[in-house]
């Protein structure tokens, strides 16, 4: 691979031992994928945040990095944790143990100490981070969770691989990555196209099953083309958010959304039918009365905040007192602003910033609880621990409710 004479400097270790091991570890990954050189990075964003994931030897890990000096180059951010840090309370049916609380702790320490911004969210950009960071269509990152990633290049036009685990962080700490897939302008020119003809709009609950069925048969290592009708910024959360939950995809190049030609290089097209999309729906719809209603993964957008309240307001108010709603602390003092932090609070709303129903200890002590959620990527996560839950659109959630 090729190296400038800067970075020959800080793999001899002219810029700390800490620098020298993350861009070793950079160049490796780098020359593994037949990276031919590297590219300075805008921003980092380091999932792997919670206890509940990384556990003891990641805790060790990020605590070793910071004993040795480790800071972060770019700009970086942090997914969210094990709880809400500010009211650990407010995770639903979880008592967090003494042991969680100390680790997590911990392990926010060691990020704090390497020059993290704790924002504790999977929606870093509904934050002020792209603003004051100066992300602009074309930058390169490198983020990690998975959502965000597929966000990034679909909806801002901001180039990231997913760079999952450590990656992130490594690129954080040497301030670059390897050039390589959706870095690379050819990389994002799709070659396969997926179409839908449909009577309406897809909500945010159809787009995560379009965005579920697209992942599960796109085989091209070049990102797909959507042309669809997606409606709204929760339609596009949660379309991200399933290519990559329920597959690898790092872009989905979305007609009439993702900024940039598309490049004019695609030579098959697939013509889907809604009908498999209803169907499947079908199968995913709560068959139950829901203890939780779910709402915020990926961390819920303002949007979602005022349909709910239309949604909770012209229902009884047994469902709003079981709708939990999961959120960036950033976007919670936006809503608060707006009084609608307030006005949801009122009809029952349980608020959970820093962390989500996933990466809590909630999964562990919610067998038997049902769940009904908005979100395909909470759907396929929770099912998967273990979870009864069921999928349906926001406007539909406190109708589930006797
Ligand atoms: C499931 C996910 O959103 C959250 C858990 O990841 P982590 O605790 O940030 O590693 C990560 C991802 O999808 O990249
Ligand atoms: S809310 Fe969803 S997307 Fe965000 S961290 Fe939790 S599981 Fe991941």
């Amino acid at each position: 691979m090729y190296l400038t004479r800067e970075e020959e400097r800080i793999l001899a270790g002219e810029e700390g031992e800490a620098k020298a091991k993350a861009l070793e570890v950079i160049v490796k990954v780098g020359e593994a994928v037949g990276a031919e050189r590297l590219i300075p990075i805008k921003h980092a964003h380091v999932s792997g945040a919670s206890y509940m994931t990384i556990g003891d030897a990641g805790l060790r890990f990020l605590s070793r990095l910071a004993e040795i000096g480790a800071r972060f180059s770019v700009p970086t951010t942090v997914n969210p944790v094990s709880y809400d840090v500010e009211d650990p309370s407010a995770l639903p049916m979880v008592r967090l143990s003494p042991r969680v609380v100390k680790a997590q702790s911990e392990i926010l320490r060691a990020l704090e100490a390497m020059g993290a911004e704790l924002i504790l969210t999977c929606t870093p950009y509904y934050t002020e981070v792209p603003r004051r960071v100066g992300l602009r269509e074309g930058d390169s990152v490198a983020w990690g969770e998975s959502s965000a990633v597929a966000y990034a290049n679909s909806v801002l036009g901001i180039h990231t691989n997913r760079e999952g685990g450590p990656l992130a962080l490594m690129a954080g700490i040497a301030g670059r990555t390897y050039f390589y897939g959706a870095h690379d302008p050819e990389w994002r020119k799709p070659r396969v196209a997926y179409r839908l003809e449909t009577p309406k709009v897809l909500d945010e609950t159809e787009a995560g099953v379009l965005g579920e069925v697209i992942a599960a048969q796109h085989r091209d290592e070049h990102p797909p083309l959507l042309d669809a009708p997606l409606g709204g910024e929760a339609a596009l959360k949660e379309f991200s958010a399933a290519v990559g939950s329920a597959g690898s995809l790092a872009m989905v190049h979305i007609t009439g959304v993702t900024p940039g030609d598309p490049g004019g290089a695609v030579e098959e097209v697939v013509t889907m039918d809604y009908g498999d999309l209803a169907r499947r729906m079908e199968e995913l719809a709560p068959g139950f009365e829901p203890d939780i209603l779910y709402v915020g993964c990926p961390h819920a957008s303002i949007e979602e905040l005022r349909r709910l309240y239309r949604a909770l307001s012209n229902a009884g108010e047994r469902a709003g007192r079981r709708t939990v709603v999961s959120v960036s602390r950033s976007l919670y003092l936006q809503a608060l602003r707006e009084g609608l932090v307030e006005r949801l609070r009122g009809l029952g709303v349980r608020f959970v910033r820093d962390s989500c129903l996933i990466v809590s200890p909630f999964s562990s002590s919610a067998r038997g609880v049902g769940v009904a959620t908005n979100s395909y990527k909470a759907y396929f996560y929770l099912s998967r621990k273990g979870v009864k839950v069921g999928l349906a659109p926001i406007e539909a959630l406190p109708k589930l409710v006797s």
